[in-house]
């Protein structure tokens, strides 16, 4: 498999019973990207990640990490790959340091002479010099999980794979949170980061992946994605059958009558675009003598684009 992705996947399939719950799914996370893995809840990502780690076995496919097939070739990769799935339990009457001693000295392949150097480069990379010392009980749940991403910084990583890192936190923690994740990819690390969060993904990813019931129903960079979004005309007129009519003769596609909004009373249509200009419209209807109110491109959300292909909505409070 070439080594321009740091994942790769092509069919790979988990059953839980008769249940199918990752569905033949081919990822592709090049090198150097921030891959946003998106999905509402149950939607079976937590189980592929599961998978790349080789903490669970496929019925089906194949996968490679950093160029490896996995999982043969695990021992040689996994310790090149940090993660953070299920946040690790902390001592809560341990420090900070102390904590991450015992994480380190857990890992046979880590030398004990460089262990306390280890711990302060790595409490230093996600911010937390400050606390190093204080007891992990006095921690926010916004410094907990930044202590889980710096446990998994032990090791230089070339690849981090972070399920739901920011779940549980609250907007300061969140922030933080994002924050370490953009600079840890300024750093060359390639990061694929687990969502039920569109606006997060849309904040610091560069590629997405989207679930659904156990299918990728969608992947590729944001921008490529955002196009899928067919730009739409919105017309606020009093005239709507006239308008209507207007639309028709210059063969716009599916024109529909929106549903007014509560505090509007305008009424609304709108059309799919396709190449004809706004202005070039805004010209036909009023030489019919329609009314126009208002005239304005929609040109969509990555969130229209989602619900389109998922049929489900995400949750879009970050
Ligand atoms: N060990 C298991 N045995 C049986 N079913 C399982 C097991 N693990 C997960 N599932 C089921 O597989 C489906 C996918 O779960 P998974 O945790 O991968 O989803 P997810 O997208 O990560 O969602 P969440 O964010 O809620 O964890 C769910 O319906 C879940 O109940």
């Amino acid at each position: 498999m070439s080594d321009e992705w740091a994942i790769r996947t092509t069919g790979l399939t988990k059953r839980f019973g008769r249940r199918t719950v990752v569905d033949r799914i081919d990822v592709a996370v090049p090198r150097g990207a921030v891959y946003g893995f998106l999905g509402p809840n149950g939607s079976g990502k937590t189980t592929t990640i599961r998978m790349l780690l080789g903490l669970a076995a496929p019925n089906a496919g194949e996968m490679w990490l950093l160029g490896h097939r996995m999982p043969a070739a695990a021992r040689q990769v996994l310790p090149e790959v940090g993660a953070l799935v299920e946040g690790p339990a902390w001592y809560p009457f341990l420090s900070g340091t102390d904590n991450l001693a015992r994480f380190d000295a857990a890992n046979p392949a880590m030398r004990p002479r460089d262990r306390q150097r280890r711990i302060a480069a790595a409490l230093d990379r996600v911010g937390l010099s400050h606390v190093a010392k204080k007891k992990v009980r006095a921690y926010s749940l916004g410094m907990k999980q930044r202590l889980g991403i710096a446990a998994a910084l032990l090791a230089p990583r070339q690849l981090l794979v972070l399920d739901e890192p920011t779940n549980g936190l609250d907007p300061q923690g969140t922030r933080e949170v994002r924050a370490l994740i953009r600079s840890l990819a300024e750093d060359g690390t390639t990061v694929f980061v687990s969502s039920h969060l569109l606006s997060e993904v849309e904040q610091i990813c560069t590629h997405v992946g989207v679930m659904s019931r156990g299918k990728l129903v969608a992947q590729g960079d944001l921008t490529a994605l955002r196009r899928l979004h067919r730009p739409r005309l919105v017309i606020e007129t009093p005239d709507v059958e006239r308008a209507l009519r207007v639309l028709d003769d210059l063969a716009l596609r599916d024109v529909q009558r929106e549903q007014t909004h509560t505090g509007s009373t305008e009424p609304r249509i709108s059309a799919e675009l396709d190449g004809v200009l706004p202005e070039d419209v805004c010209a036909a209807l009023v030489h019919a003598g329609v009314r126009v109110r208002g005239l304005r491109p929609d040109h969509g959300s990555l969130e229209d684009v989602f619900v389109s292909l998922t049929g489900e909505g995400f949750d879009v409070d970050g």
